[in-house]
């Protein structure tokens, strides 16, 4: 089931970035020890009581005019009604009720998804007299906190975990393969949705009903079915300028969070960008099956080598995703189209790939022979066996003998050796260790 998705909407200054970054500092704990993932603070893992969320700060508004945020905050507010499990619409204590928190209440109150409403800045106990006016909102009994001060923060995470629901994951079916479509704007991720939903035996599926499918694309081709998560913003072509980098970024990051594989879309003509290395991250990191799209290359100059070229950029910028298909495709011409859906469904299998224990532990005892492992100080790391553990994505355990010895350079060594011997393609991995004859 899919983590909800919590967003912190609100006017410029109210102190969403100072909320989030108390909730991350506190509670995140971030894994370091991947190299070339860069970590993009507008969303933080928080686990309360169990629960487990990923809370997104859609702030960052320029506060040019009164106009400009109003209009930004009414798009951020709505990014966060299409996208987040659980709304939080924050308030400035100090500065009072304005009108602009009127209009985007107006908004809040429309939608069916839980909606906290939260007056920051409430620092000391005499302060608490602040918070009526903010029921004038409709939106419920305030919450007063202090961001600055940590009051009040462990209640409002009660509140939130109390409003996510059980049945806010998925109800696909089991073999309905998950896919996001991922990407800066105009890179042809729309064009490249309707080739493939316009292509022979692809059949759009009809089902009406709960707030997902109104957002997805779910389809059939032959016996497989598929759908593509939250294309909403992407095949609607009237949304309005939804070309603010951010909020392309926050859709993505929700997406990926509900998808198994990820379309990571590049356009030929462009390269990867930032963006895009911030987004296909976070795809790896949450552990989904990815795949490179670079689309219209139709419009790029070949030579001999493009290919070859254009392959190594991308390896090269993308260094944590060696393992993700690469595949060069035009949706104006159509060309290598079909061989989308039959990557997803081969990179789909891969992501749920178990392997036998017995087998595995032949090729780690080979991998043993041929390299030994790190030692330190004449302690030598040892490896009494492994096991997978998870699949979607696939996690593996290694019993050892001393945490302290294992190195990264080795554990990449036997993830390279796993993915020869049983491809994992198109995948992550990931290897833990346990401490044999340890307390766990
Ligand atoms: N007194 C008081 N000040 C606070 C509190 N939380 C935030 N502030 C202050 O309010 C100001 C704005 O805080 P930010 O966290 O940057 O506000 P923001 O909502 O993220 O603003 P944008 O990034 O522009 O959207 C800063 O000067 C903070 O120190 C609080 O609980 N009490
Ligand atoms: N030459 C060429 N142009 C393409 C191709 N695919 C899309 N385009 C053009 O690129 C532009 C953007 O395509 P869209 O499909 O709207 O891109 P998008 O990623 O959905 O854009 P947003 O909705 O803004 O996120 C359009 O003008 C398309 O005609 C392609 O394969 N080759």
């Amino acid at each position: 089931m899919p983590k909800p998705v919590v967003a912190v909407v609100g006017r410029p200054n109210v102190g969403k970035s100072t909320f989030f970054n108390k909730i991350a500092g506190k509670r995140i704990s971030i894994v370091e020890d991947q190299p070339g993932v860069t970590r993009d603070r507008i969303y933080t893992e928080v686990e309360w009581l169990n629960n487990q969320f990923t809370l997104i700060d859609t702030g960052g508004i320029e506060p040019k005019s009164d106009d400009i945020i109003l209009s930004q905050m009414k798009r951020q507010a709505q990014v966060a009604i299409e996208t987040a499990d659980v709304i939080i619409f924050m308030v400035d204590g100090k500065e009072g009720l304005t009108a602009s928190d009127q209009d985007v209440a107006n908004m809040l109150r429309k939608t069916n998804k839980p909606v906290i409403l939260v007056v920051n800045k409430i620092d000391a106990q005499h302060f608490t007299g602040n918070i009526y006016d903010f029921y004038q909102l409709g939106l419920g009994d305030p919450l007063a906190i202090s961001s600055v001060n940590g009051l009040g923060l462990g209640d409002l995470l009660d509140e939130i975990v109390d409003r996510f629901s059980d049945d806010s994951g998925d109800d696909y079916e089991e073999d309905r393969i998950k896919v996001a479509v991922i990407g800066k704007p105009n890179v042809g991720k729309s064009s490249i949705i309707n080739t493939i939903l316009g292509e022979e035996r692809v059949i759009v599926s009809d089902i009406a009903g709960t707030t997902r499918d109104a957002i997805d694309t779910p389809f059939t081709q032959g016996e497989d079915k598929y759908v593509f998560i939250d294309t909403a913003g992407i095949r609607r072509k009237s949304r309005i300028n939804e070309n603010v980098e951010k909020y392309s970024v926050i859709r993505s990051l929700t997406a990926i969070e509900r998808a198994e594989v990820c379309l990571i879309v590049i356009d030929a003509t462009e390269g990867v960008t930032e963006q895009d290395t911030k987004v296909a991250g976070y795809a790896h990191e949450q552990g989904k099956a990815s795949i490179i799209v670079v689309n219209k290359w139709d419009a790029i100059e070949k030579e001999t080598n493009t290919m070859n070229t254009y392959t190594k950029e991308i390896r090269n910028e993308l260094s944590y995703m060696p393992y993700a298909p690469i595949l060069f495709v035009s949706a104006k011409t159509k060309q290598r189209i079909p061989q989308i859906l039959e990557t997803i469904k081969f990179v789909s299998n891969q992501h749920a790939l178990r392997v036998q224990t017995g087998v595995l532990n032949d090729i780690i005892g080979e991998a043993i022979l041929l390299n030994q492992p790190p030692s330190d100080k004449g302690r030598r790391l040892k490896i009494y066996y492994g096991t997978q553990v998870a699949v979607r994505p696939p996690r593996f355990v290694f019993f050892i003998n001393d945490r302290e010895l294992t190195h990264f350079s080795y554990t990449r060594y036997l993830e390279n050796k796993i993915r020869d011997a049983f491809g994992f393609e198109g995948t992550p991995i990931f290897i833990e260790y346990r401490e044999k004859g340890g307390d766990e």
